[in-house]
Order: C-alpha cells, then sequence, then structure tokens
C-alpha cells in the first residue's frame, strides 16, 4: 500500500481580484517579495520548474490558473483543453519545489472575474479593452494564430495587474510568448523582474512537456520526439561552426520527416525582433518550430549561440 503524499507547502485558494489584493497586502505587510507563475493549468513538471524558479527569487509564490479566451480561436481547443484544478493544488500541495516549504497562493479566477464584460473568442465581437504588442506577434505563432498573442498579452497584463508581483517566470518552451512579454513589460512600465527558465524536457527521448501532449495517441507520442531530435542535430552543426540557415533547418526538416511529423514551420530567427535571418552570427539565434499529429498542434525551440 502506497503512503498518502506529505503536504510539504502551504497553499491558499483564491478566486477573486478582491482576495489576491486582500492576500498581496498581508504578504507586504511581512515584508515579503512576491514571484508569479501564469499558467493555463495541468501542471506538469515544466510548470513546477517556474515554480521553483519564482521561489528561488522570492518568498511567496502566485501560481495563476486560467484558460483565457481570449487567446483561442473558435476553432481551436478551448472547450476540450484540460482543466484539473484540484489535482494541480494537490500538486502544488504535495511537491516539493524549494529548500524550505513554500507559500503559494493558487489564483483560480472564473471567466467573469477575469473579463468583467464577457469575452468572446470571436474577434469582432469582443469589446473592451486589449493589449497588443505589434511587431512582435504576427509572425511565427502568430501567422497561425493571428488571435494569440493578443490574448495573451491582454490577460498576462491583467494578471501582472491583479497580482502585483515583483518577479514573475516565463518557460522558453513557449519563446515567442516570452519575448511578447518582455516587450510588454519593457513599453507598459511594469514594475516587475521577467525571468525565462529552460524548456524541461521528458527524460528518455527529450520531448517537451507540455499540457497538449495528453491529446497524443501512444503511437504519435512515440514520433513526436522527432522535431528535439533534429533541432539537436541542428545544434550539433552550429557547434561545429555551421551558421547557415539552409543547412541548419535542413537537419530539423529531415529527422522531423522520418518521424512522419506534418510540419507547420521550421524558422530561425534573431532572438531580437524575430525577424527571419540567413545565417547565425554574434548575437545568437531562436531555432523554433510547430507541427501537427492529427489535431494536436505542437511547438519547440532551441536558441543558438545566447541566452535569455
Ligand atoms: N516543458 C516546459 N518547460 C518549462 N516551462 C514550460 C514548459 N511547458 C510550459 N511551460 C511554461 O509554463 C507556462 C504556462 O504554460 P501553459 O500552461 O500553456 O503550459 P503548456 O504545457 O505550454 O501548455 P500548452 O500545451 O497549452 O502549450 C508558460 O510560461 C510556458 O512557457
Ligand atoms: C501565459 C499564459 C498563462 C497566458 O494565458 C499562457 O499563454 C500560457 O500558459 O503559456
Ligand atoms: N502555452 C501556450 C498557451 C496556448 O497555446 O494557448
Amino acid at each position: 500500500m502506497s503512503a498518502e503524499p506529505q503536504i510539504v507547502n502551504s497553499v491558499a485558494v483564491l478566486h477573486t481580484v478582491q482576495q489576491v489584493r486582500q492576500w498581496h497586502s498581508e504578504q507586504k505587510s511581512q515584508g515579503r517579495r512576491i514571484g508569479f507563475v501564469a499558467t493555463m493549468g495541468a501542471l506538469h513538471d515544466g510548470h513546477l520548474s517556474l515554480v521553483s524558479a519564482a521561489a528561488q527569487r522570492s518568498d511567496s509564490v502566485v501560481v495563476s490558473i486560467f484558460v483565457n479566451p481570449a487567446q483561442f480561436a473558435p476553432h481551436e481547443d478551448l472547450d476540450k483543453y484540460p482543466r484539473t484544478l484540484d489535482q494541480d493544488i494537490e500538486k502544488l500541495k504535495t511537491t516539493s519545489v524549494s529548500p524550505e516549504p513554500l507559500r503559494i497562493a493558487v489564483f483560480a479566477p472564473s471567466v467573469a472575474e477575469m473579463y468583467p464584460r464577457g469575452i468572446s473568442t470571436h474577434r469582432d465581437k469582443q469589446r473592451g479593452t486589449f493589449v497588443e504588442v505589434l511587431g512582435l506577434s504576427e509572425m511565427l505563432e502568430g501567422g497561425t494564430r493571428p488571435h494569440f498573442f493578443r490574448g495573451v498579452a491582454t490577460v498576462v497584463s491583467k494578471l501582472f495587474h491583479i497580482v502585483m508581483p515583483d518577479i514573475t517566470v516565463f518557460g522558453q518552451k513557449d519563446v515567442q510568448q516570452c519575448c511578447v512579454v518582455r516587450a510588454m513589460v519593457t513599453d507598459l512600465h511594469f514594475p516587475l523582474t521577467l525571468v525565462v527558465a529552460p524548456t524541461v524536457r521528458d527524460k528518455d527521448d527529450g520531448l517537451a512537456l507540455s499540457s497538449r501532449n495528453v491529446y497524443l495517441t501512444s503511437e504519435q507520442r512515440a514520433r513526436a520526439p522527432a522535431f528535439y531530435r533534429g533541432m539537436c542535430y541542428a545544434r550539433d552543426l552550429y557547434n561545429s561552426g555551421i551558421t547557415d540557415r539552409e543547412a541548419l533547418i535542413a537537419a530539423v526538416r529531415q529527422e522531423a520527416q522520418k518521424g512522419g511529423l506534418d510540419i507547420e514551420y521550421i524558422s530561425l530567427t534573431s532572438p531580437d525582433d524575430l525577424s527571419e535571418i540567413q545565417e547565425v552570427k554574434d548575437g545568437g539565434a531562436v531555432l523554433s518550430g510547430a507541427w501537427r499529429m492529427g489535431s494536436t498542434r505542437l511547438i519547440d525551440n532551441i536558441l543558438l549561440g545566447f541566452g535569455f
């Protein structure tokens, strides 16, 4: 018989903006620094690594769990996106993410709490205040998901206003999202430090952990790591002195095709403005891509010659 998991962290579960404000002033009255991790739930070890990175830099950590309608198009998976709040809370209570037990507040608001005037996934029906980061949102992920970064920037700016963190941690797995949020923090003068944490991967085959991996059949799951394998070959080429776009992208494409992946894009971009580049120069590059497996769409990236 297996033992009950031990409670290691104290977790407060908050649902309203008012409750977060109250919690925030209690933490601040104790002189505590607040860390923040934004998620859509269905927590996995990638999310927990962000909580751990936040814990290293703060005294109390807010984890938001909110499946944000504004970043989904009407044809996307808003309705079927995994929602596992009870298990997520349990995971946060029982997983040791820092040397000391951690003080965590889960912020799990309703859609009405976050969007008091309502929110439609149809852009022409949307009313109210939205945030757009022009110049970084239209390409790559934004090419396929034109609504996406407007939805992300809008909800993340709401969350920053509500949580008022000192530091926040985002995952490199969503690298364009990191660039968009970084620009928004600068442009809107959010008084916080943004940290980008590395991608956590399956320890056996390197597939990036992602909440959407649960959609994969076992046959798809077995083929999915081919994209990362291709990126590792590209990294080997880069480390041996090859900096040419075509060669690096071809390495990824070849391996991904061997795995039978339906590639949507493979891209080599400048880390500064995400513009496509022909060669990796001193500033380094982001090698990224997206592929489909049935109705599931996955993304991944590696950094060449630079770090966040
Ligand atoms: N494997 C991972 N390693 C590190 N951070 C991750 C990983 N997966 C997601 N994150 C980060 O966790 C935060 C919340 O992401 P989200 O809840 O969308 O999870 P996800 O697994 O990326 O889900 P999805 O399948 O919807 O893309 C983001 O900052 C994201 O970059
Ligand atoms: C940052 C985020 C939680 C905003 O909804 C989402 O885009 C995600 O999970 O990466
Ligand atoms: N991690 C990105 C969230 C999304 O695809 O909606």
